[in-house]
């Protein structure tokens, strides 16, 4: 059985092309241990947090979505947002591109590989030396951004509409993350416009990733579990397979909301609200069925901002229970080979 399963370790083989072989086996180096392997039976059907953008503009009920974000951001980490302002066709003409890009042949997608965390655009799939026991099925490719008309160049010639369609969903999600970081500061009780500048250099990758269709979903994850590492990030996937860990610590599938983005906190803001909010552990399933494409928009505070529990937030009874970090702590921090975002929050806890 186990001699049947494909054993190339050294050479760069990318996931989309292990599944193109038609392999009935998902290959050796994707399989988890037991304990951490899904198990679908143990998803609850939880209810996860929708919010009405529109809603803000309401003055009457404003302070309702202000309790509903709260609420969220204090349970779970994780809300979905609707009627956000992002045109449904831009969301799709993004996801268009990027399969459009994964569906390119393996050479043309090579010439961006890179092992380089910091290059602006790379490609690469899921063998990660850094992190030898994580296996999942993941392609990537990374933009760095500030301001977006500055990279747009560097990113993928083909498809043809690539660039453009991908330009302009960038610039949306940028415009609403910066929505968000204000009534997410508003629902902590402070100043909206607090750590302004600091968001406005801030720093947003694009992480693009695609999940082959897995002849033997129930052995691997597409993504292992993680909290990202920035403020927030804002997610778009083309079918089910993210999950969320709950309060309980239950593993919960987000649903296929048309036209709602998935909003998740990250560390920065963990550690800013001085652990009032909580960055969401979130993982990737894989199905037998079908291919999953997600966008995920990482964004962070200025790089050289070293971001701790805010003044505010801090006193005798909530003494500062973080350590300050940067963005560029992070990013060296961890070694070219590493793929970010895969530590989990208490690495940055005091003590
Ligand atoms: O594909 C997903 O749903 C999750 C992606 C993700 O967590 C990430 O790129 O950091
Ligand atoms: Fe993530």
């Amino acid at each position: 059985m186990e001699g049947k399963r494909e054993s190339s370790h050294a050479s760069f083989t990318s996931a989309m092309n292990l599944t193109k072989s038609g392999a009935p086996n998902v290959p050796s180096r994707y399989i988890l241990p037991r304990s951490v392997r899904p198990n679908d039976g143990l998803t609850p059907s939880t209810t996860l947090p929708v919010v009405d953008l529109s809603i803000l503009y309401h003055p009457s009920l404003r302070s309702r979505v202000i309790n509903e974000i709260r609420s969220a951001c204090k349970e779970i980490g994780f809300f979905q947002v609707v009627n956000h302002g992002i045109p449904l066709h831009v969301m799709k003409d993004a996801l268009e591109a990027i399969v459009g890009f994964f569906d390119l042949p393996l050479e043309g997608k090579m010439l961006l590989m890179s092992d380089n965390v910091h290059a602006p655009v790379r490609y690469g799939t899921s063998l990660n030396h850094a992190t030898d026991k994580v296996h999942f099925w993941r392609d990537f490719i990374k933009h760095y951004s500030h301001p977006i008309s500055e990279w747009i160049h560097l990113w993928p010639a083909n498809p043809p509409s690539y660039r453009e369609k991908m330009g302009k969903y960038a610039t949306a999600v940028q415009n609403l993350q910066k929505q968000l970081m204000g009534v997410v500061l508003e629902s902590l009780g402070m100043n909206p416009n607090y750590l302004k500048d600091e968001i406005e250099e801030g720093s947003q990758v694009m992480t693009m990733n695609c999940y082959p269709a897995c002849p033997e979903p129930q052995l691997t994850l597409g993504m292992p579990p993680h909290s990202d590492y920035g403020s927030l990030t804002i997610l778009l996937q083309s079918c089910t397979g993210l999950q969320i860990m709950d309060q309980n610590k239950n593993w919960v599938s987000v649903p296929l909301t048309e036209g709602a983005l998935l909003v998740q906190l990250g560390d920065q803001i963990e550690v800013m609200s001085n652990g009032q909010y909580k960055s969401v552990v979130h993982r990737a399933t894989v199905s037998p069925g079908k291919k999953r494409f997600s966008i995920a928009s990482l964004h962070s505070l200025a790089l050289n901002k070293k971001m701790g529990p805010a003044l505010e937030l801090v006193d005798e009874q909530h003494p500062a229970s973080y350590k300050e970090f940067s963005f560029r702590d992070f990013l060296y921090n961890i070694s070219n080979n590493a793929i970010l975002g895969f530590f989990l929050p208490n690495q940055y806890i005091t003590g």
